[in-house]
């Protein structure tokens, strides 16, 4: 086979442990459900060579990655634009049974649950990337493999080798029930107040040297969480602090809420939904405003700008057209004026290598998020090449993202998914679970 010829794909689904964190949503369930991509390209010399992608492992998302996978067999890794088209095809229905009882739709019907954040054809854009992701990531590193050379350098190359990232805090209950009830407090310890949220930042500081910090909001009241943030202010003098109260709060709540964090936090990020209401809390306060909930597709880049709704978006290669189109993003916003950060979700290794190529290309002006302290204990990325040192992740020397797996690790990961038998996150159904049901319900919450 010529060199670059894309031989198999494997889609192994994982769970990892995870803490009780809150958010707008609900609870952290006690497993992240995540998935491994793995292809095997020819080396054009009789062997192989292996890229890894990382992505979300909701049941849809894994659905479509199987019934895509055979269709990606044959094609290039270096012919990238072929396979997004093939992604595109099989998920617009061009090139899939849409008949009513094609074997696809038994997805749908598997669960009441399986219609959350189903993509049905033809599948909206943001979920069409979604799925496209850790392929794309995967042929990247297989390339970078191929040609000896980093993800980053096929990506144009560094304009940083090591790329800074946030503390990311949360509100937390002090662990996650037993099969009795009973609940045994976790390393991290509760955080249900101020207090509790500058321990934690002093912990994340102590072990990842990071020098700048977000709080998850949106889990209490706008008066508690501002004060919390003027407690990491005290705290932490010089930090950038960043909140993000995923859209919990009305117009006027926001409006009122800014006026207190006005020259005290870097930016406020979704204080509200949509691309008017985060206008008009930007015109009212002349606070500094971040989204990854408003503009996720380039096409809401030209409405945010007319309105003033942003001033700062976050990319996310897992749902910005992957890495080309991350640093397209990258470049619009260069272009445009808006400032750059970066959104994370739980997430592994091989996720964290990939975003740290694509922010080192790019013009990333923010430390980028990152839930990677929360999770690392479970990472399939075997040690010694991935490090939050400093606040930041050098890039790996070695070709392609620069990971390798940690099989073992892998192994122990896809079994705790085969014994879960959970299928979807559900942060909501676990607050009301928990009896936390402050955390459900509809938005705004205040
Ligand atoms: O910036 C954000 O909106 C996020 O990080 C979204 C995540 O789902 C976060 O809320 C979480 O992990 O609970
Ligand atoms: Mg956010």
């Amino acid at each position: 086979m010529d060199r670059g010829t894309i031989g198999a794909i494997r889609i192994t689904p994982l769970a990892f442990a995870d803490p009780p964190l809150l958010n707008a949503a609900g609870v952290h369930e006690p497993h992240v459900l995540r998935a491994l991509v793995e292809i095997d390209v020819a080396d054009g010399r009789g062997g192989t060579v292996t890229g890894l992608g990382e992505c979300a492992g909701h049941a849809w998302q894994l659905d479509w990655l199987t019934l895509i996978a055979p269709r990606l067999l044959g094609t290039s890794v270096f012919d990238v634009h072929r396979l997004a088209d093939r992604v595109d095809a099989c998920l617009t229905g061009a090139d899939v049974d849409t008949a009513p009882d094609a074997a696809w739709r038994r997805w749908s019907d598997r669960s009441p649950e399986a219609s959350l954040g189903i993509a049905p054809i033809p599948a909206p854009a943001f979920d069409r990337r979604r799925v496209h992701a850790p392929l794309e990531v995967a042929c990247h590193d297989a390339a970078g493999r191929l040609l000896g050379v980093r993800v980053v350098d096929l990506l144009g190359g560094a304009r940083r080798e090591s790329v800074e990232y946030a503390g990311y805090l949360f509100y937390k209950l002090a662990g996650h029930p037993d099969a009795d009830g009973a609940v045994t407090p976790d390393a991290w310890g509760e955080a249900l107040d101020a207090e509790g949220i500058v321990a934690q930042a002093e912990a994340l500081v102590a072990a990842h040297g990071f020098a700048s910090l977000k709080l998850k909001g949106g889990v209490f009241a706008p008066e508690v969480e501002v004060a919390t943030i003027h407690a990491l202010r005290r705290r932490f003098p010089a930090m950038p602090l960043r909140l993000d109260p995923n859209a919990a709060w009305s117009v006027p709540t926001a409006v009122a809420a800014a006026a207190q964090l006005l020259g005290v936090v870097e930016y406020l990020e979704d204080p509200v939904a949509g691309l008017e209401p985060m206008a008009e809390v930007a015109r009212a306060t002349g606070i500094p405003l971040a989204t990854n909930m408003c503009v996720v597709l380039t096409e809401h880049l030209a409405p945010a700008l007319r309105l003033g709704s942003v001033s700062i978006v976050l990319g996310d290669h897992h749902y910005w057209g992957v890495l080309r189109g991350t640093l397209a993003l990258d470049t619009a916003c260069h272009a445009l004026g808006f400032g750059l950060s970066m959104h994370s979700n739980s997430h592994l290794g091989v996720s964290l290598a990939a975003m740290t190529h694509v922010c080192a290309a790019s013009h990333v002006d923010h430390a980028a998020d990152t839930h990677y302290p929360w999770n690392a204990a479970d990472d399939i990325v075997a040690p010694g090449t991935l490090a939050l040192v400093d606040g930041a992740v050098r890039l790996p020397d070695g070709p392609g993202l620069g990971v390798e797996l940690d099989r073992a690790v892998v192994e122990r990961l896809h079994r705790a998914y085969l014994d879960l038998g959970r299928e979807h996150r559900q942060d909501e159904r676990y607050a009301e679970a928990l009896g936390v049901t402050s955390v459900t319900g509809p938005l705004p919450r205040w």
